[in-house]
């Protein structure tokens, strides 16, 4: 049974002085989650923004905040970023020592674990904590910013996670360079949840609609849920 097909606009791309405004205007273009990029100039060479944040976004939507955690180590805030309104909480393989303990504790606060895996990283790394997770986000860049090339050497690494995951309910993710281009091939390969950043927040909101449903149909036809 195949998992729904999920848009995530990035907010990386938004324009932060307007964030409510922003996410409100993706959830009314259709977006399916919000996908919220938290990075600390450490685990990534690039600095974004923390829980108080994003608890302060909470009110502009009632869609699932997709909190993507690029900072290490992420432990010590989980918690913070669980009562900023985070409804699933991802962290990276590469991030710590004790991804086990990590997922344990995301779902302890009761929300939804996601593990991240950078492009070097291999599928192995989430091998043995596969019934922890409800999410794998597969990295299609190196993370730190938006706006990069897609790496299609990633295609087959979705294909590996797909068949670690079998039939379990587990969402695969993908985030970077993801465009009306390149989401025929990643859905073909077995993601369900699209993370866009650049390709939904350009033009202006007008845009937005006509941006989401323009990935949404590439993926829609290759899951055949679309003439
Ligand atoms: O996590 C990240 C980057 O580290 C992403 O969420 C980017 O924000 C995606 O941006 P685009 O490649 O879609 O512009």
């Amino acid at each position: 049974m195949n998992r729904p097909l999920l848009i995530a606009p990035s907010v990386l791309s938004a324009d932060f002085s307007r964030l409510g405004e922003e996410i409100a205007a993706v959830e009314d273009a259709g977006a399916d989650w919000i996908h919220l990029d938290v990075m600390d100039g450490h685990f990534v060479p690039n600095i974004t923004f923390g829980a108080p944040v994003i608890a302060m976004a909470r009110p502009a939507s009632r869609r699932h905040f997709d909190v993507h955690l690029m900072i290490a180590p992420a432990d010590p805030f989980l918690e913070a970023f669980a009562a900023a309104g985070a409804d699933t909480i991802t962290v990276h393989a590469e991030a710590g020592p004790h991804l086990d303990r990590s997922l344990q504790a995301i779902r302890k606060l009761g929300k939804r674990a996601g593990v991240a895996l950078n492009p070097a990283t291999p599928v192995s790394a989430i091998q043995h904590v596969i019934d922890r997770l409800d999410l794998v986000l597969v990295m299609t860049v190196n993370p730190g910013f938006g706006g990069q090339a897609f790496i299609p050497a990633m295609v087959e690494k979705i294909r590996q996670v797909k068949a670690l995951v079998g039939d379990r309910p587990v969402d695969i993710e993908v985030d970077g360079g993801i465009t009306a281009e390149t989401a025929g091939s990643v859905v073909a390969a077995g993601a369900n949840v699209l993370v866009a950043g650049n390709a939904v927040f350009r033009g202006g909101a007008s845009a937005y609609r006509g941006n989401i449903e323009a990935i949404r149909a590439v993926a829609e036809l290759e899951r055949g849920e679309r003439a």
